[in-house]
C-alpha cells in the first residue's frame, strides 16, 4: 500500500478542517485515535504477554490519545498505569482523567520506578506539535524511553523526534530512540522515512474527499479494524 506523508502544519490544518466543515468534535477524533492506539498495543502485545502497561502522556492532544488508549486497554484486560505530569486543564482532559480514576487506574509521579515493573510502554508524550529541544519534566523520561529494552509503542511520532527532520543527532538527547512500534494517526509524518520498526496507521475518520484535498491516501482498513499495518520503505523512500 502506498501511503503519503502529512507534514505537521498540514496535519494541524486537517484537524481544524475536520473540526469545522468536517463536523467532528475533538473528543470524537481523540476517541478514535486512542482506540486505534489501544488496538495496535493489543496486536503487538496481547495481555497474554504481560498486562502491565505504562502510558506516558504529554500536555497536548498526543497525551489525550494516551489517556483514551489507557481506558480502552483497561477494558481489553490490561492493567494500565498513567504518567501525566503536566495535566491539561480543558474539560475534555479533566473528564478523561475522571474516567480513568473511576476505573481505579493508577496515576504515577515516578515514571522511572513504574518503568521497571511494566511489561509494555506507550509513548504519548509529543505528537505533531513537538518542537525540539525537549523541556522539563520530560528529558529524563525521553532518555529512559531511548535506553529501555522494554517494548515501546509511540503514538504519531517518537517523542523527541523532529516531526519533519527525524531523530535527534548523535550525542543529543534521545538520539538512540527507535521504538519497536509506531502508530501514525491519519497519515505518517515526514520523519517516518527514518523509522525502522513495525508501523501502523490509525485514526479511522478520514473521508475520501478530505484525503484527496490533502493529497493523502485513505488506509486500506479491513472490516472493523481501526488500524492497518503499513510497512515502511527504505529511508529516503517517498512511498510507504
Ligand atoms: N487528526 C489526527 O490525526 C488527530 C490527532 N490527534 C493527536 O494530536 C496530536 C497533536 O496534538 P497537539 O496538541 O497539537 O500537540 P502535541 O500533543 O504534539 O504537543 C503539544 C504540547 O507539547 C508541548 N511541547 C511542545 N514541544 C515541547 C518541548 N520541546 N518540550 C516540552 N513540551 C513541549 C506544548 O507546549 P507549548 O508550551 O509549546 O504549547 C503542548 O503542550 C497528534 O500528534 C495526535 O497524537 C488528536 O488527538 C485527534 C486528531
Ligand atoms: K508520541
Amino acid at each position: 500500500m502506498a501511503l503519503k506523508t502529512l507534514a505537521p502544519a498540514k496535519a494541524a490544518d486537517l484537524d481544524k478542517e475536520l473540526m469545522s466543515s468536517g463536523g467532528f468534535s475533538l473528543d470524537q477524533l481523540m476517541e478514535l485515535a486512542g482506540l486505534s492506539v489501544a488496538e495496535a498495543a493489543y496486536r503487538v502485545h496481547p495481555p497474554s504477554k504481560g498486562k502491565s502497561v505504562l502510558v506516558a502522556c504529554g500536555p497536548g492532544n498526543n497525551g489525550g490519545d494516551g489517556l483514551v488508549a489507557a481506558r480502552h486497554l483497561h477494558h481489553f484486560g490490561y492493567k494500565p498505569t498513567i504518567y501525566y505530569p503536566v495535566p491539561s486543564k480543558p474539560e475534555l482532559f479533566v473528564g478523561l482523567q475522571k474516567q480513568l480514576k473511576s476505573l481505579s487506574i493508577t496515576f504515577t509521579e515516578d515514571f522511572h520506578s513504574s518503568m521497571k515493573s511494566t511489561d509494555f510502554i506507550i509513548d504519548a508524550i509529543f505528537g505533531f506539535s513537538f518542537k525540539p529541544p525537549v523541556r522539563e519534566p520530560f528529558p529524563s523520561v525521553v532518555e529512559a524511553l531511548a535506553e529501555t529494552s522494554k517494548p515501546v509503542l509511540s503514538v504519531d511520532s517518537p517523542s523527541c523526534w523532529d516531526v519533519e527532520g527525524g531523530p535527534p543527532k548523535e550525542g543529543e538527547l534521545g538520539a538512540k530512540f527507535m521504538p519497536p512500534y509506531l502508530i501514525s494517526l491519519t497519515a505518517p509524518k515526514p520523519s517516518i522515512r527514518f523509522y525502522k520498526g513495525t508501523h501502523f496507521v490509525g485514526g479511522r475518520f478520514l473521508s475520501e474527499d478530505m484525503a484527496q484535498k490533502y493529497d493523502l491516501t485513505v488506509p486500506d482498513y479491513q472490516g472493523v479494524d481501526q488500524i492497518v499495518e503499513a510497512p515502511v520503505d527504505a529511508p529516503g523512500g517517498e512511498k510507504l
